[in-house]
């Protein structure tokens, strides 16, 4: 099943916060997950003149803001980290609205988490829809929330999960085989001692 990009949120075995972003794609295959610093992670085509074919395949797709974590597939990682004081819940309903879904000929929804030690949010805008929703975690499980076939938050959209790293979590999520066309994985993990993030990429 192709479901393009996808966000995971969830819960290590040992209960350890988790949120993954993968980027799948069939027709921008060459990219990769590149940490620009202890807080970003940025999703950048190999080949740079990519960048200019379409302005939805290069941007950060984590953003760390003290000990919250945001992900998104798009340009609005940065604006909902900037409106974190809006609370978690009104940055990604407020951001997804205003930016809407993407306008290329798949009307592209835009899908996005925001997570720390005690909550999680996740949201995403569709042309037909809208919706930011609180979700519970649990240890082992993972929601995922995919740009197509797969734009839904509910029960039915959870998968196991293996890994306690985020190393390991990352080669867990691109590795999937369910969800075809991998290109590559960033995941940031609420440890013990604070956030950790890796990276994998095709
Ligand atoms: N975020 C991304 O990395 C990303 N990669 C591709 N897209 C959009 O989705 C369209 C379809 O891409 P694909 O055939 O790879 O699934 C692209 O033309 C582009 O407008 C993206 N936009 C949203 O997911």
């Amino acid at each position: 099943m192709y479901i393009g990009r996808f966000l995971v949120a969830g819960k290590t075995k040992e209960g350890k916060p988790f949120v993954a972003y993968r980027v799948s794609s069939r027709s921008f295959p060459n990219r990769e997950a590149r940490k620009i610093n202890d807080n970003t992670v940025a999703i950048i085509p190999k080949d740079l003149n990519e960048i200019f074919k379409n302005p939805y395949i290069t941007y950060n797709c984590i953003k760390v803001v003290d000990n919250v974590i945001v992900a998104s597939n798009g340009s609005h990682t940065d604006f909902i980290a900037e409106k974190l004081h809006f609370g978690k819940r009104d940055a990604l309903a407020y951001v997804l609205a205003v930016m809407d879904y993407e306008k290329d000929d798949y009307k592209t929804p835009r899908i996005a988490a925001i997570l720390d030690e005690n909550e999680c949010y996740m949201g995403y805008v569709a042309h037909d829809d809208i919706r930011v929703k609180k979700v519970e975690l649990k240890e082992g499980k993972g929601y995922y929330l995919g740009v197509y076939n797969a734009c839904k938050i509910d029960e039915n959209q959870v998968i196991d999960i293996e890994g306690e790293t985020a190393e390991e979590i990352a080669e867990y999520i691109l590795n999937y085989e369910e969800f075809e066309h991998p290109v590559a994985c960033a995941v940031a993990v609420i440890d013990k001692d604070g956030i950790k993030i890796a990276t994998k990429s095709r």
